[in-house]
């Protein structure tokens, strides 16, 4: 079983993650870690702190010359921020009189609508809400990338599984149906990296940077609809024995689990329920190697189950919260209706998600790849997969193309 936590706060000295239950030779370099953390800052429409702040990678438990050991892996991801916050943010008492200096400390008494700030406050007895938006910011996603790196890395070390992630929808702007990456090749990562919206339809992608130019004139945001590809999977995946067990319901919890991701869907997902039975399932004929699919609208699951097709999941997100043209609101310490706290903010940081949920995604294929096939280390994980697939009987026989 994987077991992976991050702690830390948005403007603190670092973001810490830890990964248990990894087999031991799993290549990976800070190196690697740092090109996916520079990979989730790419995107238009982010905000000015992308520019400014670097991630600093420190692989600080669990590898030794570039391989896992079988411990847990820790890694630290420092804020170069850090230096301007130290006080704001200093994790023993600071004399009050060194925080007026900062000008950083002003009370947030002023609520956003859809942050996790009043919630937040109520919950956890605030007055003011930088306490609760330190941790709620989606700075904390740096650290679960950081962590999918070292899934994705053992995935393609097992078994060549291969995950990318493109824009499908951003501010309304729709991809046409049945566009997305062919394989997870390198190659056509990198092109989908150089892609500013992560889109592979170059006039949806022209489309899509305009709407976002547009929302950044009218001092609004945006948000839209991540797809998360995962080529050279073996069916069995998960289980339909028990919900927990499905595979579906923990991409979706994962997925759900990113800050402002507010729908999951599996396949063609919602478009499904609208569609006739004799349409909406992937019939299967006899093919070279095994069974194939005509179609592929279920995602790739089917019972919980991978199917040993191409997965694919979708993350809608929300669009970002801290609105420039501040939504209204009420000033917590006066009970006087006002308008919200805003400094800066993304206008759009759908491509940024889609990094975030190929991470989520790496993490939960290796879970489901560990409880079937185990091993202690890569090689031993390796022969049970391949054992596993050998002795697939007859017609069952499956191999990935
Ligand atoms: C990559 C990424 C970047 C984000 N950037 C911002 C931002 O600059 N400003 C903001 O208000 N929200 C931003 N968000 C969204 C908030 O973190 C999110 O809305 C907040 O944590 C509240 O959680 P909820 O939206 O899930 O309710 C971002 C989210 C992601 C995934
Ligand atoms: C720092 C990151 O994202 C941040 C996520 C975020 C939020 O509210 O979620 C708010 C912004 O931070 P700030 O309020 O300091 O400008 C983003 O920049 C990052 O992704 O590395």
């Amino acid at each position: 079983m994987l077991r992976w936590l991050t702690a830390g706060e948005s403007h603190g000295p670092s973001l810490v993650a830890i990964l248990e239950g990894l087999p031991a030779h799993v290549r990976v370099t800070s190196d690697d870690i740092a090109d996916s953390l520079a990979r989730r800052r790419l995107g238009y429409g982010r905000g000015a702190r992308m520019k400014f702040e670097q991630d600093e990678v420190t692989i600080v438990g669990g590898v030794r010359h570039g391989e896992t050991q079988g411990g847990p892996v820790a890694i630290n991801v420092g804020n170069t921020e850090w230096p301007k916050w130290e006080k704001v943010m200093s994790a023993d008492p600071v004399d009050p009189g060194e925080l007026k200096e900062t000008g950083r400390n002003a009370p947030l008494t002023r609520p956003r609508p859809g942050h996790a700030d009043l919630a937040g406050m109520q919950k956890y007895d605030f007055d003011e809400s930088r306490p609760i938006l330190e941790r709620a910011s989606a700075r904390e996603t740096a650290a679960r990338v950081a962590l999918g790196r070292v899934a994705s890395n053992f995935l393609e070390q097992v078994g060549g599984i291969g995950i990318v992630s493109h824009v499908i929808e951003l501010g309304g702007v729709r991809a046409p149906a049945g566009v997305w990456p062919e394989s997870a090749d390198p190659a056509v990562v990198a092109t989908l990296d150089e892609d500013p919206v992560r889109c592979l339809h170059p006039e949806t992608a022209a489309a899509m940077v305009e709407r976002i130019d547009q929302a950044h004139k009218d001092g609004d945001t945006l948000g839209g609809v991540v797809e998360v590809v995962v080529h050279g999977l073996p069916p069995g995946l998960g289980s339909h024995v028990h919900w927990d067990r499905r595979l579906d319901s923990r991409l979706a919890g994962a997925l759900m689990g990113i800050q402002a991701i507010k729908g999951v869907e599996v396949g063609d997902g919602f478009e499904l329920a609208a569609t006739p039975g004799s349409l909406a399932h992937d019939e299967m004929v006899p093919g070279d190697g095994g069974i194939r699919r005509t179609s592929a609208r279920s995602g790739g699951t089917e019972g919980g189950m991978t199917t040993g097709e191409v997965l694919r999941v979708r993350a809608a997100m929300k669009p970002i919260a801290t609105v420039p043209r501040a939504l209204r609101t009420v000033d917590v310490s006066t009970g006087e209706e006002t308008v919200a706290h805003h400094q800066r903010s993304d206008v759009c940081a759908v491509p940024a998600a889609g990094i975030v949920a190929e991470a989520m995604v790496a993490l939960v294929i290796a879970d489901a790849v560990l409880e079937k096939f185990g091993g202690d280390s890569v090689a031993e994980t390796r022969r049970n997969l391949e054992g596993y697939l050998a002795a697939l009987p007859g017609v069952l026989s499956w191999s990935r193309s």
